[in-house]
């Protein structure tokens, strides 16, 4: 170790020391106060701030910083050292914080510094602050012992510039099987989307690797630090593709200190929405019918199923049916419960029509059938005969529950289903409305909607007029977060920006992942033309972060000849092994996967997965690992924990996932084809991988590895 760096060590062990100790005495002073378990209410207020400072300060005795920068303000003489951490915490002996938090205002030249000579600035919630950066440095404290110093910048120094020599370290390193949080790494055009203002919707196409989901639950720890005055953890929600996915991100937000934010899938979200009124239909034939490999495979187009009903033309036709109940659906006869009164039909209607003008459906008629029962009461109390009474009440009461039943009471299945369903229909609509629903896509969806089942698309159609019928009130989030949004349907964003008034939305996908084209969007402008021009923002990040350059370039190389629009991702310069390429002989791969299974348990990797192309391949190799006593995880579509060490998966699974090693079975010309679906799924495969790339074909490969080989890839055949 050079002299300069040594004495860096020395200088930052010292500073660590102190740092350590400020933070050991004051957990101590307040694990000396008695905790306080009665029932005064101030007194619990307090107990729990005290509870709240002593797990924040034994989390920050852990690790209490990752980072330094030394800055001077323009108008100052002095720089000033700070040290950014997970949590901030204030030095009583100074002005100067001990830790700033790393989504304080400051911090963030911490990130969006990238080297010269030029100022620096930030916006302070005073206004901009210029100055000069002189220093930056990493720090790796583990269990309180300094491990690791790297200078990323040092005004003057002729040989450094920021350079990613840090960042290649940690993404050097094996993963366990959680999403990690990323605050010593974060790249200036990951904290610019962590930084945007509040309310606005901001879409973000990022390339797999890009750190997506990272940069997203970092974004509402930010949003809840920056905005703590008007925006609460549980008015926000991520929604992710399945429960299981929803497991291994669960660890990032607790490991920045923030909890309660509602994490849940959109079907999970939607069920419980609507009181399971629906059951979700299985989504494993449907997953096996859009992914079935070779030549009869469904094409997709504007009238299928899951694109029909996630459009919003679908949302109109669906509005023009609820006016067409509202107009039509009022009994349009005088009101005469027994001889003598009568209700005209013109009241019952201003009832309705003027008086609850503001309630939703079922609670306009809801309101209006009470008034007439309670008119129709006092109407009762007008007769004097005793006699008479009693036998007109009788009367009275089964009227009005003849003319409840003839105002047909909807519920979200019941009117939903009017739409699809001759022999349910209790609504006449115009035959020309119901008519563009295209046939098909009738008789399929009222064949699922009897047994009270609904496919994934009809979610948000139901949750829909679930909010017309009965209200939104109390059901509004503060900020909303959609991974993997290039599966969504405009319906669902537009559903989803009625409980979001301020339209604060970080919505982020990758449509060269869309392979569930046939329910998903093609272009952003889908989503970004639901909002107000001036409300919404549109983010590119195009470094991928997770694996190998090779990895990357092979799966570039898969993509780009098939799809035009394609961007390449740009890799970190993380150089590993050629991806390989490997050719075995009929009947061989179960084999070779079972000896390369027993190699990489051997070897480093901590997690690996074998991706095949269907749900059966999984369950087929699965169950020869299995036989052959090697410990493997079958990944299924209703799969809620993710386990990591070896997982088995089909590659419609394996979106968002990743793997230290990737096994990626029958690339072969029947299973791969050359179309730009199977192309998108290889692509998705591929980069699943963060070390460790194995690509494997029975006889003829796959069309898709017909490029000319490049340095990254190479042919081997099947000798292990
Ligand atoms: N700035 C960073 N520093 C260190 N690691 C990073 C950084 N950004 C992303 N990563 C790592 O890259 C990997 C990919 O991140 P993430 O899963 O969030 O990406 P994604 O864009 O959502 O990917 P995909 O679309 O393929 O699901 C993770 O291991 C993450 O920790």
């Amino acid at each position: 170790m050079d002299s300069t760096r040594q004495s860096a060590y020395q200088e930052e062990r010292h500073h660590l020391e102190r740092t350590l100790s400020v933070l050991e005495s004051r957990l101590q002073e307040l694990e000396a106060i008695a905790r306080y378990y009665g029932t005064d209410f101030t007194e619990q207020a307090l107990e729990s701030a005290r509870e709240k400072a002593r797990q924040k300060l034994a989390k920050a005795l852990v690790e209490p910083y990752f980072g330094r920068l030394d800055f001077q303000e323009e108008d100052s003489e002095q720089k000033q050292p700070l040290y950014i951490g997970k949590s901030g915490t204030e030095d009583e002996d100074s002005d100067n914080p001990l830790v700033v938090d790393w989504r304080a205002p400051i911090a963030s030249l911490f990130y969006s510094f990238t080297g010269g000579d030029g100022p620096a600035t930030y916006v302070s919630p005073d206004g901009p602050i210029s100055g000069t950066v002189h220093l930056k440095r990493n720090l790796v404290v583990r269990n309180r012992e300094l491990s690791r110093v790297v200078d990323t910048y040092v005004r003057g120094s002729a040989n450094l510039g920021v350079t990613d020599e840090f960042l290649l370290y940690r993404l050097g390193e094996n993963k366990d099987h959680r999403l990690r949080d990323i605050v010593s790494t974060i790249q200036s055009e990951q904290d610019q989307i962590i930084r945007a203002p509040k309310n606005t919707a901001l879409v973000i196409q990022g390339v797999a690797g890009s750190g997506k989901t990272t940069v997203a639950l970092h974004r509402l720890a930010y949003l809840l630090y920056q905005y703590r005055e008007n925006i609460r953890a549980e008015r926000m929600i991520i929604f992710a593709p399945n429960r299981m996915f929803l497991d291994y991100i669960s660890g990032v937000l607790p490991e920045l200190g923030v909890g309660d934010i509602q994490q849940t899938t959109f079907t999970d979200w939607a069920l419980e929405l609507l009181d399971n009124e629906v059951t979700p239909a299985d989504p494993s034939p449907h997953l096996a019918y859009w992914f079935r490999p070779g030549p009869d495979r469904p094409s997709i187009h504007e009238q299928i199923p899951g694109l029909y009903k996630g459009s919003t033309a679908f949302k109109d036709l669906i509005d023009s049916a609820l006016q067409y109940y509202d107009e039509n659906g009022v009994p349009s006869q005088d009101y005469e419960p027994f001889p003598g009164s009568l209700l005209p039909a013109a009241t019952i209607r201003h009832w309705y029509y003027v008086d609850n003008r503001h309630e939703p459906l079922a609670r306009k008629r809801e309101r209006t059938l009470a008034r007439i029962k309670r008119w129709q009461e006092m109407e009762l109390d007008n007769i004097w005969e005793a006699h008479l009474k009693k036998e007109y009440k009788k009367k009275a009461n089964a009227k009005w529950r003849a003319f409840a039943k003839g105002w047909h009471e909807m519920t979200p299945l019941t009117f939903y289903s009017q739409l699809f369903d001759p022999a349910k229909r209790l609504i006449d609509f115009p035959p020309s409305l119901l008519a563009r629903i295209p046939r098909p896509v009738a008789e399929l969806t009222a064949k699922i909607l009897k047994k009270k089942q609904a496919m994934w698309e009809d979610l948000a159609p139901l949750v829909y007029i679930r909010h017309r019928l009965y209200g939104i009130s109390g059901l509004r989030f503060d900020h909303v977060v959609i991974d993997e949004a290039q599966d969504f349907s405009p319906f669902q964003i537009v559903l989803l920006k009625l409980h979001t008034p301020g339209d604060s939305f970080t919505i982020l996908g990758d449509l060269a992942q869309g392979i569930h084209s046939y329910q998903g969007i093609e272009q952003w402008e889908a989503f970004i033309e639901l909002f107000p021009e001036d409300q919404s923002a549109f983010y590119r990040l195009s470094r991928s972060y997770r694996s190998t350059m090779e990895i990357i370039r092979f799966a570039n190389a898969v993509l780009s000849e098939y799809s035009e629009s394609f961007r390449p991702a740009v890799p970190v310069f993380r150089s590993g092994e050629k991806v390989k390429l490997v050719r075995l002989s009929e009947g061989q791969t179960v084999d070779w996967v079972r000896k390369m299974a027993i190699r990489l348990r051997k070897g480093s990797s901590e997690t690996a997965a074998v991706i095949t192309r269907t749900g059966e391949r999984s369950a087929e190799i699965h169950a020869a690992l299995e036989a052959a006593g090697i410990p493997a995880t079958l990944i299924q579509a209703d799969k809620t924990e993710y386990a990591g060490g070896l997982s088995v998966l089909p590659v419609y699974l394996a979106k968002g996932l990743e793997f230290d090693a990737v096994l990626l079975l029958d690339v072969d010309s029947f299973h791969y084809d050359g179309g730009v679906q199977d192309a998108k799924l290889l692509y998705v495969g591929a980069t699943r991988a963060l070390h460790e790339l194995w690509v494997l074909y029975e006889e003829e490969p796959s069309p898709l590895l017909k490029w000319e080989i490049g340095d990254f890839a190479e042919f081997v055949d099947g000798n292990i």
